[in-house]
Parts: C-alpha cells; sequence; structure tokens
C-alpha cells in the first residue's frame, strides 16, 4: 500500500537533496535522481517543478514507458490523497482508442466484411504473445546488433509462428497453431496478415527482418521444387528455427557461376544485401548454369563465407556479402529444372511483396497514432500542436494514406483467399506490384509528416520520437526490398496493358 500524501506536504519537498514531485497523482521522490537525471538536474529544481504536480511538463517530454522501468518506477514514495491515476500502461494484447489507431475492423462500433471471430481471437493473442515475448527482444535486438536468441525462436515455434508466417498450406497439416487457437484448415490469408501488421508495431524495422525472414523467402521454393529427400531434411529445421535459411539472389556484380563435376554443382560467386545471411545455415541460390539460370540449396560449409553490410538499419536483420568459392554442392540439391530458375523465383514474389505490403502498413498505422497522440499532448506557447492547421493537415493526410492502404490491401487480401495459387499468380501479380508502390509511397510521406510533426525529437534514437526517427530512417526498405517501388508500379501497368481487349477503342 502507498503512502497517502496531501500536495501541502509535497510542496514542503522543493530544494536541493529534498526534492519530491508529483506525475499523475503519483508522488516520486527525486533527492538521490537528480544528478543522476538524463536531462540534467536544473530542471527538476525548476519554479512549477521542484515540489509540484509536474505531469505536463513530464509528459512534453518523456514516453509514459520511462515511468515503467524498474529503476524510475520504484523512486515512487506515495500518491496524492483524493486523486486517481489516469494514465495507465496498456494490458499486454490491448486495443487502442485512439481513433484510426487500429484498422476499422478492430474499432469499437465499426463493421468489416473480412474478418470472423476466430481473426479476432487469433489477433488478441498473437498481439498479446508479441507484446510480451516478442518486444523485449525486438527493442533488445535492434540496439546490439545480435541475432535473436534460439530462447524466444523457440518460443515462436511452439506457437507456430515461423510455419504461420509462410501462409496457409499443407506445410500447417497437423500442427497446434497459437496452442490450437486456430485449425490448420481454417487458416487464411488473413491470419497472416494479423501476424505481418502486429509483428512490425515495435519501431524495430531490422528486427522484423531478422526474424526468420529469410525462411519466409527462402523456404517455398523448396517445397515447391525441391525433392522429397530434401524437404524431409531442411523443412523441419527451418520451421523448428533450429536452421536458418537465407534467399541469395540479388548480386552487386558478378554473379554465382556454377559448373558441373560429376554428381556436383561446383558454385563460385558473390550475392550481396542478403538478409539473414549472417546467420544463415542454407543459402536458396540463383547460379548462372550453361542452361540459364537455376536456384541451387547451398548449405554453408567449405568455401562459404559471410561477411556482415553495414546498413541503415539494425545489424539484427543479418545483412550480409554472401562468398561462394568453390562450393560443392549434390545436383540432389537442385530446385526445380536446370535452367528454369526465373519461374522458381518468380513464382515466390507474389507472397513476399503481399508480406512486405503488410509489414508496412502495420508499421504505418503505428506512427499515425503517435502523431495523434502527440500533436494531442504537445502544448507550444500554450496550446496543443493539434491547434495549428497545419499540422491538422498533416494528420489528415496521413490518415488518408493508411486507410487507402488498409483497404486496398483487405481487398487483395480476399482476393488471395479465394484463388488458387495459378489464379494468384496470373491475376494478381500486377496488382500486388501497384499496391506495393503505393503503400510504400505513403509510408515514405507519412514518415516524412511525422518528423515534421516531431521536430528534432524525430531525429534522436531513443525517448519521445523513437518510433518515428526508426520508421522515418527505414521505411525506405519497404521501397526496395523484394522489388523497388518503381519497378513494381510499372509492372502493374505492364500487365494490365497486356490484358487490354483488343476491341478496348474509344
Ligand atoms: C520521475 C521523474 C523523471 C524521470 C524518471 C525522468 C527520466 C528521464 C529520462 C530517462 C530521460 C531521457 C530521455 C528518455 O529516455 O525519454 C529524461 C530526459 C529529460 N527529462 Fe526527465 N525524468 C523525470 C522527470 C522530469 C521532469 C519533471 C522534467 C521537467 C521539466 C524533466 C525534464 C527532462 C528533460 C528536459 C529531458 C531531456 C529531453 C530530451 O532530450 O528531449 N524530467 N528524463
Amino acid at each position: 500500500m502507498m503512502r497517502k500524501l496531501s500536495f501541502e506536504e509535497v510542496q514542503k519537498h522543493n530544494k536541493e537533496n529534498d526534492l519530491w514531485i508529483v506525475i499523475d497523482s503519483k508522488v516520486f521522490d527525486l533527492s538521490k535522481f537528480v544528478d543522476l537525471h538524463p536531462g540534467g538536474p536544473n530542471v527538476l529544481y525548476a519554479e512549477g517543478v521542484a515540489g509540484r504536480d509536474a505531469t505536463e511538463a513530464f509528459f512534453g517530454l518523456h514516453r509514459h514507458e520511462v515511468l515503467l522501468r524498474p529503476q524510475y518506477s520504484r523512486l515512487q514514495i506515495g500518491v496524492i490523497d483524493g486523486e486517481v491515476e489516469h494514465i495507465k500502461a496498456p494490458e499486454p494484447g490491448s486495443l487502442s482508442k485512439v481513433p484510426y489507431a487500429e484498422p476499422s475492423w478492430l474499432s469499437e462500433g465499426f463493421f468489416n466484411p473480412y474478418y470472423s471471430d476466430n481473426h479476432r481471437t487469433f489477433q488478441k493473442a498473437i498481439r498479446k504473445f508479441f507484446e510480451e515475448v516478442i518486444r523485449p527482444e525486438a527493442i533488445r535486438c535492434e540496439e546490439s546488433g545480435k541475432k535473436i536468441s534460439q530462447e524466444v525462436v523457440d518460443k515462436m515455434s511452439d506457437l507456430e509462428v515461423i510455419a504461420m508466417r509462410l501462409g496457409p498450406g499443407k506445410h500447417l497439416q497437423g500442427r497446434k497453431l497459437m496452442n490450437g487457437i486456430v485449425k490448420p484448415e481454417e487458416f487464411d490469408y488473413f491470419h497472416e496478415l494479423i501476424l505481418n501488421t502486429e509483428m512490425s508495431r515495435f519501431g524495430t524495422r531490422g528486427f522484423v527482418d531478422g526474424m526468420l525472414n529469410g525462411a519466409v523467402i527462402g523456404l517455398p521454393p523448396i517445397w515447391n521444387y525441391g525433392s522429397s529427400e530434401l524437404q524431409a531434411k531442411v523443412i523441419p529445421e527451418v520451421l523448428s528455427g533450429k536452421k536458418y535459411l537465407a534467399l541469395a539472389i540479388t548480386e552487386a556484380f558478378a554473379g554465382s557461376d556454377v559448373i558441373l563435376d560429376g554428381d556436383y554443382w561446383v558454385v563460385t560467386g558473390t550475392k550481396k544485401w542478403i538478409t539473414n545471411g549472417t546467420f544463415a545455415d542454407y543459402f536458396t541460390t540463383g547460379c548462372k548454369t550453361d542452361k540459364g539460370l537455376t536456384v541451387i540449396l547451398i548449405e554453408r560449409g567449405e568455401g562459404v563465407s559471410t561477411k556482415p553490410i553495414k546498413t541503415a538499419y539494425s545489424s539484427t536483420a543479418g545483412t550480409a556479402y554472401v562468398v561462394f568459392d568453390k562450393v560443392r554442392v549434390p545436383v540432389g540439391n537442385t530446385l526445380g529444372e536446370v535452367g528454369n530458375g526465373l519461374s522458381v523465383i518468380l513464382s515466390n514474389f507474389n507472397h513476399e511483396r503481399w508480406m512486405v505490403t503488410g509489414c508496412s502498413v502495420g508499421a504505418q498505422r503505428v506512427i499515425v497514432e503517435e502523431c495523434l497522440k502527440w500533436a494531442n499532448q504537445r502544448i507550444v506557447f500554450g496550446k496543443p500542436l493539434a491547434s495549428q492547421a497545419v499540422i491538422r493537415n498533416k494528420l489528415g493526410k496521413m490518415i488518408m494514406r493508411i486507410e487507402a492502404c488498409q483497404n486496398w490491401l483487405e481487398t487483395v487480401t480476399y482476393q488471395m483467399n479465394n484463388m488458387s495459387y495459378h489464379e494468384m499468380s496470373s491475376r494478381l501479380a500486377g496488382q500486388i506490384g501497384l499496391l506495393k508502390q503505393f503503400v510504400s509511397r505513403c509510408g515514405r510521406e507519412t514518415a516524412e509528416d511525422a518528423t515534421q510533426i516531431f521536430g528534432g525529437r524525430a531525429l534522436t534514437v531513443t525517448g519521445m520520437g523513437k518510433h518515428v526517427e526508426n520508421y522515418h530512417r527505414t521505411s525506405g526498405y519497404d521501397a526496395i526490398l523484394a522489388g523497388a517501388e518503381d519497378v513494381l508500379g510499372d509492372l502493374g501497368v505492364r500487365q494490365a496493358m497486356k490484358k487490354m481487349p483488343k476491341n478496348a477503342l474509344l
């Protein structure tokens, strides 16, 4: 039970070695903390702060989470008698009540045709799991640049999170998804969309890619085109998170040339910007053979070396430069027909691009929420930021963009749920390309506007604007990964032109 104190009592403690303040009805004794305060001691002795209710000043400068850190929460010595706490830490898994902070299907009083009760139960469980288990790890790894710990990967694999990230399909059969919350045959692209949007909510973009993204894009060629022996060996290792897989296609200069030597391919060459490459045990690799592009699964071993590439985001993504030096690979590791590598690679792209779009939308929505909250709480010259028309204009555009992105993404997801894989490839490749371009463009514009709203705070890695800072620095990844946005937009128009009826004349 906390001590109950009066404002009169608090006011007496307003000097060096005896300093109390009130934040949201909680009384803190800062006497010993002043010299350790990252904002310096002087601000704490200021008039209106020392011995006073400093709630407004505090929330103008700190995120609420600061008060929850154990080293700071223990500075609380009591509560103001008769006052109640207004600002509470959200319960793990809870939904935000800020308008537009959640998609309409998760907003009270709104309706949506796409989601069932099962999607709702699933969303709640996933958000809770991500907030409790993944968020602390995401923040740690984003900062340290280290690989996600095996302990956390094991927790994901216990709930089949890795398998679910690969979408609906036969790889889910017989599994207990999220402890049985969803049956394998019920799992659809909306469940997967929920996963993608939820995992992007922590302002840790490098970590999201480090979270076994390589498997999501590198495994389908194995189960679609690999031999049964290869599948039996590699798929369980990867889905259980025991082994890492990377998709190694992109090249900066010389590719991966291959010659045949008996029952072995001998691969020599380089790959660049390979996500998860630093940690990968396997590489699903595009190689040049004399019959054309061929995809080969290369296991890390003699002749394979990887070097981390320092990028704008955290090295927890494991982005690597990969060198193959006369690596001997059994011919049985060939994925698909020799010379047919392009179709192996292309068959994967729709799903990958759609996934990136979902992650992008999840991250973008958090930024909209951050800006709405900040514009409401930040007081400048006695008025909230939101009282400025120029700020409201930016907020309006952000809301329009996120709602447009979400709605188009849901329409495309609905098509995916109702189409065969082949239909998706022929009908949706162009639209997914355009969607991805639209979402990443919107994301970049929102990142710019958010930076203007947060000002200098948006340039600081920690503190008030940390999410905006991370998003501004990393939203460009959505515009490049899985296909550069301009190229994808162009693909969309070219596909549309191919399908123009011959008699469509004005
Ligand atoms: C329990 C009380 C407080 C704690 C635990 C605390 C803690 C912190 C921390 C951790 C930071 C680093 C920035 C961040 O991570 O957000 C910070 C910065 C700062 N604090 Fe406090 N603080 C407290 C009260 C106050 C109060 C009452 C003021 C009043 C003016 C204040 C003024 C500042 C300033 C000016 C900065 C620098 C802000 C910036 O770099 O943008 N702090 N504080």
